[in-house]
């Protein structure tokens, strides 16, 4: 699982993992990044949750009935997997597993049980991040401009929060998503750091021997 560096160097891929309480700006951080940081692929989930408007099969998740999870996840084809909100939701492993080996980082926007599942399989390769909304009434307010659930729903999301937060310290970093384009430098800057750790980049040793030679002559 090898990527080319841009500055030339061979480094590992990363699994880059964005998790919060429901609304507090995973999905709307997740967007930007894929589309402003080059080398890095979205995992799409598979889920049993119904589709929100506007959501489209094969770019937001996999929606998928709970037969078809629970055979998912008994042929191994999932790389993690949990209930939320009384849905099933599994990250598929095949996408994950040739976007690695193809040199891409991959982003995860899953939850705390995720994390640990997939912490516990590649502690190395995966960086963390949690997302805080400022205030609870932020959280909620940004629940309903969303427009995309019922009232149930959203108060069962605001419910849960306090038991998603619990999780706070379990991550690598912790950003406050106060305004969007503050959150999205702090997490890309999380990034650009992670992919430059010298641990990763397995092509250093070859490098410096490389600029040793050239040196000597
Ligand atoms: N910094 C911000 N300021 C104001 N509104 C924001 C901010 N960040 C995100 N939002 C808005 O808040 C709503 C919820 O954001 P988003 O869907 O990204 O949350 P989420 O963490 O992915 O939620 P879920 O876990 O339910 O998928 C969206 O309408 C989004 O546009
Ligand atoms: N453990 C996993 N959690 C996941 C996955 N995909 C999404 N999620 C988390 O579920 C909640 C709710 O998401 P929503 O789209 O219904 O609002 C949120 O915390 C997601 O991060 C997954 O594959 N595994």
């Amino acid at each position: 699982m090898t990527a080319q560096g841009f500055d030339g160097v061979e480094r590992r891929g990363l699994m880059f993992v964005l998790s919060s309480p429901s609304g507090a700006g995973k999905t709307t951080l997740s967007r930007m990044l894929i589309d402003r940081m080059p080398g890095l692929k979205m995992s799409v989930s598979a889920t049993t949750r119904p589709k929100r408007p506007g959501e489209v099969e094969g770019r937001d998740y996999f929606f998928v009935d709970k037969t078809k999870f629970e055979a998912m996840a008994k042929q191994g084809e999932l790389l993690e997997w949990a209930t939320v909100f009384d849905n099933r939701y599994g990250t598929p492993r095949a996408p994950v597993e040739a976007a690695l080996a193809a040199g891409e980082d991959v982003l995860f926007d899953i939850d705390w049980q995720g994390t640990q599942q997939l912490r516990e399989k590649a502690r190395a390769d995966v960086v963390s991040v949690f997302i805080l909304p400022p205030s609870a009434a932020d959280l909620e307010k940004r629940l309903h401009t969303r427009a995309q659930d019922s009232e149930e729903v959203i108060r069962g999301r605001m419910n849960r929060a306090t038991h998603e937060l619990s999780h706070w310290a379990e991550y690598d970093y912790i950003v406050v998503n106060q305004n969007v384009d503050d959150a999205f430098a702090e997490v890309q800057s999380i990034l650009k750091a992670e992919r430059l750790k010298r641990e990763r980049r397995t092509g250093l040793t070859e490098f410096v021997r490389r600029l040793q030679r050239q040196l000597e002559k």
